[in-house]
């Protein structure tokens, strides 16, 4: 067939740069995205498959983003959890580029100096900071942890449009406890262990401070720091700068919206009202605190007294059910320590279940198959839809699998898991598992703070963010039981929440951007979903240009 009829030629115009006579011919006329999903697809090693999708991104941005948008379900396991896990535990071996900001504890004294070199400088709007001591449930990862802080800002770009050159991901680079990573030749950091509270917190306090001087629009979001300093600097510095901590809020956030969806399905089948729930912590780390104390919030503002609303929410550390008289507790474990028991501790998880009798029981543990059938079927005993949450990430961490939590509950369990889970065919019917992560809610959180230019992140900010995610299950995902709506509506989703986020803000005095007090609800969704950036990639045949914006 002769090739002036077929395939429709689109060759080059003529007067194009010489480089392009190595583009082959007929190169447009075929999909280059398809063929980048099939090079990816021909791996068959989660890390391999991230190293490909990192090169991808490098090399071409907007067809990285293009493909990243139109595979989500497939491609976000890859880019976060749970093989982001993965890339973090071997970053100093697979290192190809440099793909983030690393400021190490040897650049205090010239931190904004050294800040100044980003190349986006002040055009810069969200930063994902991590110190790489707490890595999903992983440990201490020291230097290696900057692929966290890019696999959250790509969910930003993908989830919430926030536009590429706008994210930047910084890993501090303090040291490391792991002897492991000491002893590598390889390791890329700084070869010390991590410093005490006073050097760490003088080091915090130039890096907040320098931050503040290079990027006056920046929103910071501090990721995957360990427990005590996570709370620590969330405390010392969230009224002084525009951040928040993804671990503790946007996990108390994301959890919230998830539960009270399933309390839904779950009192719909036992007849308990919301305030008859009672929440069992398996864990109290940063992400359980942050939860429980979302859950106590959101339960008061429905009219229940804190004590009333603490009465209902149980933690568990390694050490057992967290009671007041334990001796040396932490500062974090005490405000939900219970006074009201005084028996022997009580340690073993099936005779917790026993005293308290749950109705939800949540995993931020990092203990694999803590969850055990015995666990299972006898929270299934004590309720007819028992809520069964194993967050703790990634998926080698996760307290129970979703095929188990499926057969040993006959299908009656209410589950959302940190990482992600196939549904699961038991008895004839297929299951669908929610994923109970943050990545629902920091985007939308992100972008209505840097939208209405918020000089804090508020309570209520975070608050709003949350219930816009549980108000926001279509019909369809009602009906199929769903506790979070589906990841494919994920830039819908960040804007509604966004949406909420700014009008929170708004409520509070925070925001800057006064236009947007005088738009209407319709009107600000427009607006929030017009700022969203479009990736517009040119190697395929139907690639077109859109605006970039945010
Ligand atoms: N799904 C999400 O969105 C999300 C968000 C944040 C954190 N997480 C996950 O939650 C986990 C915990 O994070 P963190 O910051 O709270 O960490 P952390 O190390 O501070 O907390 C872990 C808690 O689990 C307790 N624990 C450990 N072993 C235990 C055992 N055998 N029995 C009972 N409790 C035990 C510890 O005492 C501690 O209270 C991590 O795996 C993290 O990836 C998930
Ligand atoms: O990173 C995630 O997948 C969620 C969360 O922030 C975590 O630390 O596990
Ligand atoms: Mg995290």
């Amino acid at each position: 067939m002769p090739s002036s009829t077929y395939p429709p030629q689109k060759s080059l115009a003529p007067g194009l740069a010489p480089s392009s006579a190595r583009i082959p011919p007929y190169f447009l006329n075929t999909d280059h995205r398809q063929r980048c999903l099939a090079q990816l697809r021909s791996k068959h090693d989660g890390l391999e498959k991230y190293i490909y999708l990192n090169g991808l991104k490098e090399r071409d941005p907007n067809l990285f983003y293009e493909v990243l948008l139109g595979n989500m379900l497939e491609i976000i396991p890859i880019l976060y959890t749970p093989t982001v896990g993965d890339a973090c535990s071997r970053y100093s071996h697979i290192w190809r580029r440099p793909e983030g900001l690393y400021v190490s504890i040897e650049n205090k004294g010239a931190i904004r100096q050294l800040l100044r070199t980003w190349p986006a400088g002040p055009a810069s709007r969200i930063a994902v900071v991590t110190d790489g001591s707490r890595i999903l449930g992983l440990g201490d990862l020291g230097a290696n942890g900057l692929p966290i802080s890019i696999g959250k800002l790509d969910l930003y770009i993908a989830g919430a449009g926030i536009k590429p050159s706008s994210t930047l991901p910084i890993c501090l680079d303090l040291g490391t406890n792991t002897e492991k990573f000491l002893d590598d030749p390889l390791y890329i950091g700084v070869r010390r262990k991590r410093p005490g509270v006073e050097e760490m917190d003088a080091f915090m306090k130039e890096f907040m401070e320098a931050m503040k001087e290079v990027f006056p629009s920046l929103l910071v979001q501090f990721e995957d720091f360990s427990t005590d300093n996570a709370f620590r600097y969330l405390e010392m510095f969230r009224y002084q700068y525009r951040c928040f901590n993804d671990d503790i809020q946007g996990t108390g956030a994301v959890v919230l919206s998830g539960v009270l969806n399933a309390a839904r399905l779950s009192s719909a089948a036992s007849g308990k009202p919301l305030s008859e729930h009672k929440i069992l912590f398996f864990g109290a780390g940063s992400a359980g605190v942050g939860v429980a104390k979302q859950l106590l919030s959101f339960f008061t503002l429905q009219g229940m007294s804190v004590e009333e609303a603490k009465s209902r929410i149980y933690t568990v550390d390694s050490k057992g059910l967290i009671t007041s008289d334990r001796k040396g507790l932490q500062e974090h474990k005490k405000f939900f320590a219970r006074t009201d028991y005084d028996g022997p501790p009580l340690t073993k998880l099936t005779d917790i279940i026993d005293y308290v009798k749950p109705t939800a029981l949540l995993g931020l543990s990092t203990m694999r198959n803590a969850f055990t059938e015995e666990v299972v079927k006898l929270m299934a005993s004590i309720n007819a839809r028992p809520i069964i949450f194993p967050l703790s990430n990634p998926v080698s961490l996760c307290e129970v699998d979703y095929h188990d939590a499926i057969n040993w509950t006959n299908g009656s369990v209410i589950f959302a898991s940190g990482s992600p889970y196939p549904a699961v065919e038991f008895e004839g019917k297929v299951y669908e598992p929610g994923q109970g992560n943050n990545m629902y809610i920091f985007p939308g959180i992100g972008m209505g703070a840097i939208l209405s230019r918020a000089r804090h992140i508020t309570d209520a900010m975070v608050e709003q963010a949350s219930i816009a995610l549980s108000s926001s299950l279509t019909e369809e995902e009602e009906t199929s039981d769903l506790v979070y709506p589906r990841l494919a509506r994920i830039r819908d989703l960040s804007a509604r929440i966004a949406l909420a986020v700014i009008r929170a803000a708004q409520a509070d005095n925070v925001d800057e951007n006064s236009l947007l007090r005088n738009l209407s609800d319709l009107a600000l969704l427009d607006y929030i979903k017009a700022k969203q950036w479009q990736p517009c990639s040119t190697h395929h045949a139907n690639g077109s240009a859109k605006g970039s914006r945010l």
